[in-house]
Formats: structure tokens, C-alpha cells, sequence
């Protein structure tokens, strides 16, 4: 068995250099080699802990070592930033340890020299830990912000813009903590609450969620893939934000349904639920690859009104011209609200596609709207936290779209949802936000066309 630390830096590393998703490299590792439950879930922490916390390492270290970071290999710059994750974040490690084994992996993955290298940086680290100056909140907020918190400074600036600083504080901090996993009741086939009572007897832990009537959230288990009661599709995963937006569509038995942006049937397949799978969905997506997704999820949750369309959503209107009673936007987006989920998202975006991104999203919104009948009904929504793609494009679309008006979602509230924690609703759109609500960041907006 390769040891614990060994395995963290594979799967960093092909994450660093080879632009691998963190969640699928790390279940590969796992699943080849099987550790302990105690080893997985130490390499699960250094993991994530690691690609989070990279600008925050990195500067560190750049108070230690003299020469670029770039000029180390990428298996002995990675050793140092797993070193000094365990020694700034993880207390249950001894810094010795933290030390220790770092030099022996740069013993593996090095030669004499940065063995030597590796071993003068970190003790210097652990040294100087308690007198490192940090970025001063008042004189630098931005740096404070991005350098204590871990994010790129262009996401701090377009929040501290939106939210102000105690706000962008609370959102950055809530962006480093571990997420839910949530999971979406397949009510057409079970209650929420006879499902618990499944769950349990598979040794999953649950808890109802606080706002969609369908969610646990669920703890204690080894994947979920491997639990009887998924393959019997009795749930979907699905964030609670995310499973709000069926709610907020609302659509009835027998309704006509466009869900404009569908892969991999999420929503759609929510939506089919609350039609109680009567009626017609067309579920279109601009990726081939992506049909199979949805029609593997339909399937296994045993609904047959959905149908994929391989569609150019901005294309929409030409075949699609009021056919429908609702329709769902659940656009392509920066992705800013599920960072909590997706450790080394943060480092992948860049300010620079906003134009192209909100240009798709208006053109897909515009087509989209064409196919909505009178007085029906047309919902936007994105998993990400950033104005420019929220409500900025949605009073823009309104803008030259006078046959539409935001809705009040108040009265699509299921009874147990606290309204206080939503105080837009009543004008037609909300923003989940992770340090306020608990859950992703997510925006949604209804919108009635005139009758
Ligand atoms: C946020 S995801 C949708 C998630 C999905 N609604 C769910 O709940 O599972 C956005 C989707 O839009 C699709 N997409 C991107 N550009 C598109 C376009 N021009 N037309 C249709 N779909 C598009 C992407 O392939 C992606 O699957």
C-alpha cells in the first residue's frame, strides 16, 4: 500500500499539470487502492485542503523561498504546498510529521538536493508560523481577503463591489467549508420520509433539508453510487438551492415544458416529478455526449415524459414558437456558487469570459422567451453568485421584453421554507448564498408573460 501522502500528491499533481477534475482523480486513487477509512478521509482533507488553499501556500512559501515557485518541478512545488498545508491546517498533525514526510516523498520524487531543499523550507516555515505578516485588512483589503480566504483577488474585487466587505468575508469563509451532500427525494416513487427510514437501514445518516420538501442531507456512507437505494432511483443527488428551482418553475400535471439547458436532468427530472410524470418535457442541451446523462437519470428514476433534444438553445424560438406553458433557463454560468464543491474551480476561472458568458446567457434568454405561451411562465436560474449574470441580465431581458414581469415566488414557497431568508422573493427573484443559507449559491428568477 503507497502511503497516504504519496497518493495525495498523485492526485494533486495530475490535477496541477494535467487539468484533471480533483472529485474523479481522487475517487479513481481511492478505489484502486482502497485505504483505510481513516486514510481516506486524511487524503481526502490534504486534497481538497491543498487545491483550495493554493494562492494562500504559495504565499507562504514565497516568504521562504527565494526563487519562483515556477522554477520548482511540479512534484517538489506541490510536496512543499502539501507540507505547508499540514502545518498551517491541519492541527492534528504534528509539524514534525508535516516535515518528515515531505522529505520523503521529495526523496521519491527528487534527488539529494531537494531533499535538502524541501527540508530547510518547511522547518523555516514552521519557525517563523506565528510571525508570518499577513496582508493588513484595512490597508489591503483585497489581498487580506484573497491571501486569508483563498481566493483569486479579481472574485474578492467583483464581490467586495456587490456585497461590501463583512459580506464578502462571511462568503469567502463559507466557501472553504465542506458542503452537504444533498440529495433530491424521487417522490414518484417514495416519500421523503419513508426514505429515511430506507436509508437508515443501509447505515446512512439523515437529515431533512431546511427549505425543498424533497432533501436530506446525507453523511456516513462510503459513495453513494454503491448504496442499493440509488440504483433503485429513489433519489437524485441535488443541492437544495439547485432543487428550489423546480419549485419556482412550479409546473402542473399534463403542462407543456421546455427545460432549455437540461444535462445532466437535474431539474428536468424534478420537474417531471412535480408533474407527477404526465405531460411533456423537452429537454434540450447544446452537447451529444450529454443526452446519455439524461436518459440514464430518467431511466433509473423511472420517468418517461422527458425528451432530450440535442439543441442550440439561441435557436429555440425557430421551432419551438409559444408551444410552451413553461419554460426553464438554467444557463451556463461562471460557476461561482458551487466553488465549496469543486476545490480547484476557484483557480480555473478568469474574469475575461464575463462578456462572452453573459452574451450567451441573453441570447439563450431571448430565444427561450419566444417559446413561452401567453401567460405562461419563464424562469431563470444559475449556480452562481456574480450581478452581471443575475439580475442585471434579467431586468435587462425585461428591458426590451415588456410582455413579461417578474412574479412573486412567495406563494410557491413550501410551507416549511423560512421566507424571512429570502427577502426578494416577493419581487420575483432570489440569490441562495452559502454562508447565509448553507447551501450553494444560486440565483433564480420567475417571470410571467402577459395573458
Ligand atoms: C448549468 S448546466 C445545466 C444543469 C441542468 N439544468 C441540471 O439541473 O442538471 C448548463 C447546461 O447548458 C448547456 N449549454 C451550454 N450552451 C448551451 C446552448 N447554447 N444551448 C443549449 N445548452 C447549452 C451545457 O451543456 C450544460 O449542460
Amino acid at each position: 500500500m503507497r502511503s497516504a501522502r504519496k497518493l495525495a500528491l498523485e492526485v494533486i499533481y495530475q490535477v496541477d499539470r494535467e487539468g484533471a477534475y480533483s472529485n474523479i482523480a481522487l475517487n479513481k486513487v481511492l478505489e484502486k487502492y482502497q485505504p483505510e477509512k481513516k486514510d481516506r478521509a486524511f487524503i481526502t482533507e490534504l486534497v481538497y485542503g491543498t487545491l483550495k488553499r493554493l494562492n494562500t501556500l504559495d504565499w507562504i512559501a514565497g516568504r521562504f523561498v527565494s526563487r519562483p515557485l515556477d522554477s520548482l518541478t511540479p512534484w517538489i512545488r506541490n510536496i512543499i504546498r502539501m507540507g505547508i498545508y499540514q502545518i498551517f491546517f491541519m492541527d492534528k498533525v504534528p509539524n514534525s510529521a508535516a516535515c518528515n514526510e515531505s522529505v520523503n516523498l521529495a526523496r521519491k520524487f527528487g534527488h539529494q538536493g531537494t531533499v535538502k531543499f524541501v527540508n530547510g523550507v518547511l522547518r523555516n516555515v514552521v519557525r517563523h508560523k506565528d510571525r508570518l505578516k499577513w496582508p493588513d485588512k484595512d490597508a489591503e483589503p483585497v489581498e487580506y481577503l484573497s491571501i486569508h480566504y483563498s481566493h483569486p483577488t479579481w472574485m474578492v474585487s467583483l464581490w467586495l463591489e456587490e456585497f461590501g466587505f463583512e459580506e464578502t468575508e462571511k462568503l469567502c469563509r463559507a466557501n472553504n467549508e465542506t458542503p452537504p451532500n444533498s440529495i433530491r427525494t424521487n417522490t414518484l416513487k417514495i416519500s421523503r420520509d419513508e426514505l429515511i427510514g430506507v436509508l437508515a437501514g443501509e447505515g446512512v445518516e439523515c437529515r431533512k433539508g431546511e427549505f425543498a420538501p424533497e432533501t436530506i442531507n446525507i453523511s456516513g456512507f462510503k459513495s453513494i453510487a454503491s448504496l442499493k437505494s440509488h440504483a433503485q432511483g429513489l433519489y437524485l443527488v441535488q443541492d437544495e438551492s439547485s432543487t428550489m428551482v423546480g419549485h419556482i418553475v412550479a409546473p402542473k400535471p399534463g403542462s407543456k415544458v421546455i427545460d432549455a439547458c437540461s444535462a445532466p436532468g437535474g431539474k428536468t427530472t424534478h420537474l417531471a416529478q412535480l408533474m407527477n410524470n404526465q405531460g411533456r418535457i423537452l429537454a434540450g442541451d447544446i452537447h451529444q455526449h450529454k443526452m446519455g446523462l439524461i436518459k440514464e437519470n430518467c431511466s433509473r428514476l423511472g420517468i418517461n415524459i422527458i425528451e432530450p433534444a440535442l439543441v442550440d438553445a439561441r435557436e429555440l424560438h425557430k421551432e419551438y414558437k409559444e408551444w410552451a406553458d413553461f419554460v426553464l433557463v438554467d444557463a451556463p454560468c461562471s460557476g461561482l456558487g458551487v466553488l465549496r464543491r469543486r476545490p480547484e474551480l476557484r483557480w480555473r476561472k478568469t474574469v475575461n469570459r464575463f462578456n462572452e458568458l453573459t452574451a450567451l446567457q441573453m441570447a439563450i434568454l431571448r430565444s427561450a422567451a419566444q417559446c413561452v405561451k401567453a401567460g405562461g411562465v419563464l424562469v431563470y436560474s444559475t449556480c452562481t453568485v456574480n450581478r452581471r449574470e443575475n439580475l442585471d441580465l434579467v431586468r435587462s431581458f425585461l428591458e426590451n421584453a415588456p410582455e413579461f414581469r417578474l412574479d412573486s415566488l412567495l406563494p410557491l414557497f413550501p410551507d416549511t421554507c423560512d421566507r424571512t431568508k429570502f427577502p426578494t422573493a416577493a419581487e420575483g427573484y432570489i440569490q441562495f448564498l452559502p454562508h447565509v443559507h448553507g447551501t450553494d449559491g444560486f440565483f433564480a428568477a420567475r417571470m410571467v408573460k402577459e395573458g
